[in-house]
């Protein structure tokens, strides 16, 4: 990592289901879709490399299959990487390659480095314990141990997601979808990670709750200056939240850049049908 602004790089990072075989590992371009028609090997990211800059949000936008969730995954150690290197400032200044390190330091990375709010709340949350025992887990996990301290921290960042403190003991089980994305939120905030990502956090929300939970997003970005990735199928959620913007088909990027020129002036014919279908 160069740049001082860079808080992530990703270089060349790749993800197969399967082994592969001699033909698809040396020419990519016998696929079919993401699948070598020899061995059935799925290709699910190939090749990828990126930077985060301090306080931008990355939109990262695909058709179902795309790999954008796997992209995701392996950012944030829930899915071992093929190949490729990940770079993070906050750990050892970007020198070192993060996919290497011991999975203990990996969870450390994760407790205290990152944030992730996934599309099913059952993956983020522990649905039938309270929304303070949830977010006191995560404090734990990166080190706290002062109860008092705990507590006065959930209570600022339920207020900042908008719970009524009279419900931060119940469980989020008795949450509507909208409330439990924003306690996912707050969890995932709770230890001031640098990075947040947002693996498409408002599919299968109500389109108003939808609109309250990117305007909450929106909003931590300007007030607390995290980085995001925001993970979407739907362009008109990246062109809400997205400074710049990286379009995926068959795990590759086709087309990266600023959102307001992607959507302005889309190169690949895949991005311009994306776009079309928004306007
Ligand atoms: N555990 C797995 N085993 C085999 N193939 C997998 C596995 N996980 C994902 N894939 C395949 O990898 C490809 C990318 O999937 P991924 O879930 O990353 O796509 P996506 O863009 O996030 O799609 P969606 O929006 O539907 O979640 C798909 O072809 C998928 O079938």
């Amino acid at each position: 990592m160069s740049t001082n602004d860079i808080v992530m790089s990703i270089r060349d990072v790749s993800k197969r289901f399967g082994e592969g075989c001699e033909a698809c590992r040396e020419d990519t371009s016998i696929l079919n879709g993401n699948i070598c028609p020899d061995c059935g090997t799925v290709h699910a990211v190939r090749d990828i490399s990126f930077d985060l800059h301090e306080g931008e949000i990355l939109g990262i936008v695909g058709e179902s299959g795309s790999g954008k969730s796997t992209l995701m995954k392996m950012m944030y150690f829930d899915q071992e990487n093929t190949s490729g290197d990940y770079y993070l400032r906050s750990y050892e200044n970007g020198a070192e390659n993060v996919f290497d390190v011991s999975s203990q330091k990996k969870r450390e990375i994760r407790n205290e480095q990152l944030g992730m709010v996934y599309q099913n709340p059952l993956h983020g949350l522990k649905i039938n314990f309270s929304s303070m025992t949830n977010i006191a887990e995560k404090l734990i996990a990166g080190g706290s141990r002062n109860v008092g301290e705990m507590t006065a921290r959930g209570d600022m960042f339920l207020e900042k997601v908008n719970i009524p403190l009279s419900r931060k003991f119940e469980a989020p089980k008795n949450f509507s979808g909208g409330m439990q994305q924003r306690v996912q939120i707050a969890k995932a905030l709770s230890n001031y990670p640098p990075i947040l990502l947002l693996d498409e956090v408002t599919t299968g929300l109500d389109l108003s709750v939808q609109a309250d939970v990117l305007e909450l997003i929106k909003e931590i970005q300007r007030e607390m200056g995290v980085s995001m990735i925001v993970v979407s199928h739907d362009l008109a959620i990246i062109r809400m939240l997205c400074d710049r913007t990286m379009v995926l088909l068959n795990g590759e990027v086709i087309e990266s850049g600023i959102t307001d020129q992607i959507l302005e002036d889309p190169q690949h014919e895949y991005t311009q049908q994306l776009v079309y279908s928004i306007l």
